[in-house]
């Protein structure tokens, strides 16, 4: 069996809190060089690589003193404040000894759920990849309260391989990846070299975390590669403790647990438009642009656009129609509507002139648009 890794360009990398802290002693620099090390090798071989990491509750309780992990969400909120200082410090200082920068970006559930910021984050996040910075992905613990936190960082890991269309989501945990029954409990357990991402099966094998540390367990890392296999990426669970593991899986060896995405990227995401978003207005476009986003797969520019019909926001999904009426594609907007009637008919180097900014040069990009 080959790893999916060799194959696979834009990574997110996500490391749980026992490993980061060395099962809640403290930051463990030496783990963290190692995966800055490997990460820096994986980008040589011209891979992108997104980092999310837990560890700021265990570490702001180490810091603060805390044996005990509180109840209470202040508490929590406060520790993981002051830990994500000490995970923040650590992973610049490991990476700049490879020459590498990194970008800290915390997130909410809402900010991914809300188009506007959703776009945002994504070209935030491609913009820093395209500027070989590592970004550094943790939940913004401070401003969640129970109900909208992601709870885990596993789902926030599949959330972002969705968010930027990674090719595979790395999960590296403190066991080998995923057993038949949870290995703490159950010494006769065996590992599982591959299954289907999404496999009914697997939700009964797995746990819930080991140690006081952790929190989601092994479900949640199933449900992850669930939601990472909507959007067509591979899974793999594997231990962070296992040397060199990810350039090795990177070299295509076969290490924990991989579970493949059976859902072709293209068709995820014309999926998930389908199913998720609603219409709020259209564009008319002319002929020249029907031709260049349908046939050549290009992004719609608003100097193609002729009329505009609807009160839309950046972010929202519009319509595309021919001449003749006929809706030709639909995506997201990066202009609401009173800024695309201003750009219409408009090349993209006016629109800075036009509105005074610039947020993106194309009206949809063609990573957002599908053709109907
Ligand atoms: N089927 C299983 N296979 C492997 N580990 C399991 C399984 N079921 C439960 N677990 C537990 O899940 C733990 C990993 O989850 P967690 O503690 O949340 O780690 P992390 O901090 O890396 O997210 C393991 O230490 C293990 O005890
Ligand atoms: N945002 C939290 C993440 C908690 C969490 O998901 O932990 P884990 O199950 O170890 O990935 C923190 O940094 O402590």
């Amino acid at each position: 069996m080959r790893s999916v890794i060799a194959d696979s360009k834009r990574l997110v990398v996500k490391v749980g809190s026992s490993l980061v802290t060395n099962e809640g002693r403290g930051l463990d620099e030496v783990a963290i060089g190692r995966w800055a090390s490997q990460i820096a090798q994986l980008r040589e071989r011209g891979k992108e690589v997104v980092l999310v990491s837990s560890g700021a509750i265990a570490e702001g309780m180490q810091r603060l003193g805390w044996s005990k992990r509180p109840r209470e969400i202040d508490e929590l909120q406060a520790a993981a404040a002051v830990g994500q200082m000490g995970l923040a410090q650590v992973y610049e200082s490991r990476f700049a000894q490879y020459g590498i920068r990194t970008a800290q970006i915390l997130l909410t559930h809402a900010d991914l759920a809300d188009r506007e910021r959703y776009l945002n984050a994504r070209s935030t996040l491609l913009t820093l990849l395209r500027l070989g910075v590592v970004p550094i992905i943790n939940e913004n613990d401070t401003v969640v309260t129970d109900e909208i936190k992601f709870g885990d960082n596993d789902t926030l890991g599949a959330l972002v391989a969705n968010l930027i269309e990674g090719d595979a989501l790395i999960i590296l945990t403190d066991q080998q990846g995923l057993f038949t029954a949870d290995p703490r409990k159950d010494p006769s357990a065996q590992l599982v070299r591959e299954a289907d991402a999404g496999a009914p099966e697997l939700e009964a094998m797995a746990g819930g975390a080991g140690s006081a540390i952790g929190r989601g367990g092994m479900l949640t890392k199933i449900l992850a590669a669930k939601r990472a296999a909507g959007s067509g990426a591979n899974t793999i669970v594997a231990s962070g403790r296992e040397p060199e593991v990810l350039t090795r899986l990177a070299t295509g060896e076969a290490i924990g647990t991989q579970l493949v995405a059976r859902t072709a990227r293209l068709a995820a995401r014309k999926q998930w438009m389908a199913d998720h978003l609603q219409v709020r207005g259209h564009v008319v476009i002319d002929d020249g642009a029907v031709e260049k986003v349908t046939v050549g797969g290009k992004s719609l520019l608003p100097i193609g656009v002729v009329d505009v019909q609807g009160a839309f926001a950046r972010g929202e999904v519009i319509a595309c129609m021919n001449t003749a009426g006929r809706e030709v594609a639909r995506g997201l907007t990066n202009y609401s509507s009173a800024e695309t009637k201003r750009i219409a008919r408009h090349a993209s180097m006016d629109i800075e002139p036009i509105l005074g900014y610039m947020l993106e040069p194309e009206l949809i990009h063609r990573d957002n648009l599908v053709v109907v």
